[in-house]
């Protein structure tokens, strides 16, 4: 599919799927979140792709959701058509490795969509933050939930109250980045983590995938037992038996996704 407001490249097994809105920093109108959406789907789908990067540009990854657009609706609108509902939902439906490459703003839905991602490496010019509240409005994409899963209660209490931006360091120190790189190798950094696990088994990805994120939704003692029943079934895979076979030889695995 072409696409307007993102552009996308695969090469070497990475999907990069960049927001492209220059203008109104990459504001996620109706027609980039679709399109976002619509090209993680694709790379999800396609054979060629082993993990994907999301990043946006120097100035921003994302400012938030679009306030032009959204000013003039109603709440019966934004009701009847369960705005954001669609996006949010597509996302979670991802099955292969997503990182988020923040430099800039990752303001609002911004910094809700980073925090869709699997895991977030941020530039030392990275900012974050859930300004809603200057608009009258609360987080509608996650905010008030993931952002407090990430940094906890009182940090987000006061993000979400205050519509406070932090920093890099200080997302980093919190735990909502896995780690800040200078701006100029954020790209590099990006793609060098994405090649390691491009490398591994997918099958062996999606499981990890799907048991972290179990980790959200349930209990710590269903967890662990979701836990184990997905490690118990990883020794049907033909991956489980190269890659302890490899250990042995003192070689580098050659996994086959079997
Ligand atoms: C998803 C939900 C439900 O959770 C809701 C949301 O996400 S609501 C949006 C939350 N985000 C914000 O409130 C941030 C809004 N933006 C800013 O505060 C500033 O733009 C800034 C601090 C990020 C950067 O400031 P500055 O460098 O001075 O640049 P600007 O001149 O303000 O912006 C340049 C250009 O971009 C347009 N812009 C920026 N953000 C948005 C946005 N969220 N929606 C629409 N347009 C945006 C801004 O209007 C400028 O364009 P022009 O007006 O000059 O054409």
């Amino acid at each position: 599919m072409a696409f307007e407001t993102i552009i996308v490249e695969v090469e070497d097994h990475v999907a990069l799927i960049r927001l492209n809105r220059p203008d109104a920093l990459n504001a996620l109108n109706t027609q980039l979140l679709s399109e976002l959406c619509t090209a993680l789907e694709e790379a999800d789908a396609n054979d060629k792709v082993r993990c994907v990067i999301v990043t946006g540009s120097e100035k921003a990854f994302a400012a938030g959701a679009d306030i032009k657009e959204m000013s003039s609706m109603s709440f019966a609108e934004v009701f009847a058509t369960n705005l954001f509902a669609d996006p949010s939902d597509r996302l979670m439906k991802i099955r292969k490795p997503v990182i988020a490459a923040v430099a800039g703003y990752a303001l609002g839905g911004g910094c809700e969509l980073a925090m869709a991602c699997d895991f977030i490496i941020a530039a030392d010019t990275a900012k974050f933050g859930q300004p809603e509240i200057n608009l009258g409005v609360i987080p509608g994409l996650g905010g008030t939930q993931r952002l407090t899963r990430f940094v906890g209660k009182s940090k987000s209490m006061e993000m979400n109250l205050t519509g406070r931006f932090m920093d890099a360091e200080e997302a980093e120190r919190a735990g909502l980045v896995s780690r800040v790189v200078p701006a100029k190798k954020l790209m590099e950094e990006a793609q060098g983590t994405a090649q390691k696990i491009a490398e591994k088994s997918q099958p062996t990805v999606m499981a990890v995938k799907e048991s972290v994120n179990r980790s959200y939704e349930t209990t710590l003692n269903e967890g662990i037992l979701f836990e184990r029943r997905v490690f118990h079934s990883m020794f049907a895979t033909e991956d489980q038996k190269e890659g302890m076979a490899a250990f042995m030889e003192k070689r580098q695995p050659q996994f086959r996704d079997k």
